[in-house]
């Protein structure tokens, strides 16, 4: 089994609007709302992939309600602690002229230590069950900095393969308890360094030789310009197709979705690189965040070039 964890549940919600301009009224020609924060991305896209998923992590209030009715709806094995105060809502407006996107991302409930001794409890239970563990998002209030290192840690020792998709200091944190993959996009990668460098090559490397980083496959990615890998010693250039893209938010969490399901599938890293890349590209064809058609996957699949540098 392959679970996600969501410690920032969230309603994503998507608005079309003809032009975002400042201090006008906008009238929403289009949205759509889903159950969304990024692992709960992972959990769909990976079900979309006709692969078993459970989604886990924090859940509250209305939202928290919504958010667990979507998963039956879509029929995504759920199992979240239930928290006081509300799960957030994201929001996404895009502007139909030019596609440009602008996300409005709420903090979260604030989250009690109780809550997160009884989140630990099910966790550990829930890695033992788990071929891949796959940790995303930011960390909501009250959680310490270095949650994510102690699960990473916990999952590791329960036998689980541990992906990490967060940024700042929880990433950081996170990477020094050695997942087995990490995926920042340039702007968290460059939070890590501590620097932005241009050049991602130079980046990456930089990544590699940071102190205490002892992560076997670290992935930058680049939005239409693909990623940039680093797997046990090899680096790897990955290029995805040209294609017109629609909406961009998810694209990561639907890489994040192909990579845990090659990892649980033992599949090699060029084919694992080449098949999350092409989820990643399917998002963006998409509407809605989060959410591909395999036919889409299949099609880019073919398109999707890998190169060993
Ligand atoms: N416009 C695009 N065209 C084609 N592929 C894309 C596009 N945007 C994203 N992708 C694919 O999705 C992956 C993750 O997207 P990215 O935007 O870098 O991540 P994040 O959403 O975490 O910032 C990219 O490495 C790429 O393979
Ligand atoms: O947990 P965070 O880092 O606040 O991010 C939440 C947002 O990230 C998203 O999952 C999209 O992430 P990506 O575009 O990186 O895949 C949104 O759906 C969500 O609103």
């Amino acid at each position: 089994m392959i679970t996600t964890v969501t410690l920032n549940a969230a309603i994503d919600k998507t608005y079309y609007v003809p032009l975002f301009t400042q201090k006008s009224v906008m009238r929403v020609q289009r949205f759509y709302a889903e159950a969304g924060g990024k692992g709960i991305n992972v959990a769909r896209v990976i079900s979309q992939l006709g692969k078993p998923v459970l989604a886990t992590g924090f859940a509250g209030g209305f939202n928290g309600r919504f958010i667990r009715q979507e998963l039956d709806r879509q029929q995504i094995q759920h199992d979240f602690v239930e928290v006081a105060g509300e799960s957030r809502l994201c929001l996404n407006i895009i502007n139909e002229l030019d596609g440009i996107s602008t996300e409005i991302l709420e903090p979260g409930p604030v989250i009690s230590d109780t809550a997160m001794e009884q989140f630990t409890v099910k966790f550990k239970e829930l890695a033992k069950r788990s071929v891949v563990v796959c940790i995303s998002g930011s960390l909501p209030a009250g959680v310490p900095k270095d949650f994510y290192a102690k699960l990473v840690s916990l999952a590791k020792g329960e036998g689980a393969v541990v992906l990490l998709d967060t940024s700042g200091e929880a990433l950081q944190r996170g990477a020094e308890a050695a997942p087995y993959l990490i995926k920042p996009n340039e702007q968290e990668a460059a939070q890590l360094i501590g620097k932005s460098v241009s050049d991602a090559r130079e980046m990456i490397e930089q990544l590699v030789s940071m102190e205490r980083m002892n992560i076997p496959c670290i992935t930058i990615s680049l939005g239409s310009e693909g990623s940039l890998a680093y797997v046990q010693g090899a680096y790897y250039r990955v290029k995805p197709p040209l294609i017109d893209a629609v909406n961009t938010v998810g694209c990561g969490d639907s890489f994040m979705a192909g990579m845990a399901v090659c990892i649980a599938e033992g599949r090699s890293i060029e084919e694992s690189l080449r098949y999350a890349t092409a989820v990643g590209s399917a998002n963006a064809l998409n509407e809605k965040a989060g959410y591909i058609n395999k036919a889409d996957v299949d099609e880019l699949l073919k398109q999707v070039k890998v190169v060993q540098l």
